[in-house]
């Protein structure tokens, strides 16, 4: 064991001692009648049942739901573990929407040479042999390599030293934020800055940027915001210009710990797609012909409808939490529902997506996984639903990245995820890669390696292997294999 992993069991296990004995759920009282989570009632049987929901989050949350559709309930306080501005001020949301989102069309070119250049970099295979591939670490470079070349460009998004420091902020943050959340109130301001991964991955991110930066401040120092050769907002995703407004104390990366689900999302398709292998020939024939007559666009990617389908249903079985939307009183004078129900100052509602996910009045045989289930229905809306546009229907218009009260994977509303656009653009065409250029299998026909889940959020497998080898070109057997 080396002497970062002895440090980082030290500070894990003493994180996770601590809620042990201190651990409860800081009830606000409520006026009306939100459910809680845990009821944490009792000196013994509080802690208890909080630690029963440690391991037992999804269950419990499912038992709660079917007793109470309202469809919230009471959380823990749920302040954020990097900073407190990374999680009040919007320039997240502003720079994805304004700079990646509406970029992502004109730049698709350099998406699609990454995922090209990563999957054959990452997955080395020889000839046409088999070979066994740990997922989730060959997906998690592939993405944070592609993801990487809009944000920084080449050649820094090749530069394993700088992947590694993205990859392992990601994963850090949220394990590190899980047991920080868990912390009682009064230890956060001791304990929060020791665990968190902020500082350490700053300084070291600065080696990186640093020189960008300073060049950045200097030219605006002196020629003001708009010089001569500053990249243009809607030209460039320009990711360093709001860290020159004053945020360099807090979050050093261009988005909180979500960014990291992408990586996940796609390891849980992929699960997915050799547990149940008949899903293969369909999409890829789609992929196929969608490409022949498009190209490899993202305009293109809008009309494999398959394919944007399965990835829908895989985030809808396998989601990476079972609650969603996570809100906080923070109006003065409290929030008053509709119907009269009342929250009060800093309390925080979360709804329970999950379990809503498998609602079978909302998805019927909610448990099968049926990967064009959402492509059939988009199939029987009339056409100007079925491209989102219309009224109605069209609210919950059944694509990847369509919101609905009860499709929460992206949430719902106003702080809805704006990465969505990207990370979906980015998974569509991956997955289709990989239909187009490999076979691929189960490890062990039918078995899904099993996902792992603590607390609020789920993991698909770290571990599980899938066979992979590069396809011959007009091979399309019966099982894609
Ligand atoms: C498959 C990948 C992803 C999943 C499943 C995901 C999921 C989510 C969810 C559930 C939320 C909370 C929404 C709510 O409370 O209503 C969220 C928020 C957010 N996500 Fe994502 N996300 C993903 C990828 C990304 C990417 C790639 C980015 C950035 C490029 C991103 C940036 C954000 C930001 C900034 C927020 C906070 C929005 C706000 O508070 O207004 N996410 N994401």
């Amino acid at each position: 064991m080396s002497h970062l992993d002895i440090k980082r069991t030290l500070i894990y296990g003493l994180a996770a001692a601590i809620p042990i004995f201190y651990f409860r759920y800081r009830q606000k009282k409520v006026q009306g009648t939100i459910p809680a989570l845990v009821e944490s009632k009792g000196p013994i049987s509080g802690p208890f049942s909080s630690l029963y929901f440690l391991w037992h989050a999804t269950d419990v949350l499912a038992k709660g739901y079917h007793m109470d559709r309202s469809g919230i309930f009471q959380g823990t306080q749920m302040d954020y573990t990097i900073t407190p501005e990374v999680v009040m001020n919007p320039y997240h949301g502003v720079a994805i929407r304004a700079s990646l989102t509406r970029n992502l069309g004109r730049r698709f070119p350099e998406v699609r040479d990454e995922i090209v250049h990563a999957f054959d970099d990452v997955l080395a295979l020889e000839d046409n042999e088999w070979k066994l591939v740990q997922v989730l670490p060959a997906i998690l470079q592939v993405i944070a390599r592609t993801s990487n070349r809009l944000f920084v460009g080449l050649p820094l998004c090749r530069e394993q030293e700088y992947l590694d420091l993205n990859i392992n902020f990601a994963t850090d943050v949220n394990i590190r934020g899980q047991i920080i959340h868990l912390l009682p109130h009064f230890l956060k301001p001791i304990l929060g800055p020791i665990l968190s991964p902020r500082r350490s991955a700053l300084r070291r991110m600065l080696k990186f940027l640093g020189p960008t930066l300073d060049a950045r401040l200097e030219k605006e120092n002196q020629y003001g915001p708009d010089w001569p050769e500053r990249p243009a907002r809607y030209q460039r995703p320009d990711l360093v210009a709001p860290r020159l407004r004053g945020q360099l104390s807090g979050d050093p990366f261009f988005s909180r710990g979500r960014v990291a689900d992408g990586h996940k999302t796609l390891t849980s398709a992929l699960y997915d797609l050799t547990a149940y292998p008949s899903h293969i020939v369909p999409m890829r024939e789609e992929a196929e012909r969608v490409v022949a007559q498009e190209g490899w666009t993202k305009a293109a990617l809008g009309n494999m409808h398959k394919v944007d389908s399965f990835l829908r249903e895989s985030q809808r079985l396998t989601g990476l939490s079972p609650v969603s939307m996570g809100r906080k009183v923070v109006a003065k004078d409290g929030f008053t529902f509709s119907d009269g129900m009342t929250l009060p100052h800093g309390a925080t509602v979360m709804v329970p997506s999950g379990a809503m996910q498998l609602d079978e009045d909302i998805y019927p045989q909610a448990e099968v996984f049926d990967g064009f289930r959402f492509s059939r229905m988009r199939e029987a809306l009339p056409r100007d639903d079925a491209a989102g546009e219309g009224e109605g229907p069209s609210l919950f218009n059944r694509h990847m990245v369509s919101t609905a009260p009860d499709h929460l994977v992206f949430g719902h509303g106003r702080h809805a995820c704006p990465g969505r656009f990207f990370a979906a653009t980015e998974l569509k065409a991956m997955l289709a890669h990989i239909l187009i250029n490999y076979d691929i299998k189960a490890e062990t026909e039918g078995v899904r390696p099993p996902d792992t889940i603590l607390v609020l959020y789920k993991t698909p497998s770290r571990t599980g292997k899938i066979w992979i080898r590069k396809r011959a070109r007009g091979s399309n057997d019966k099982n894609g294999a």
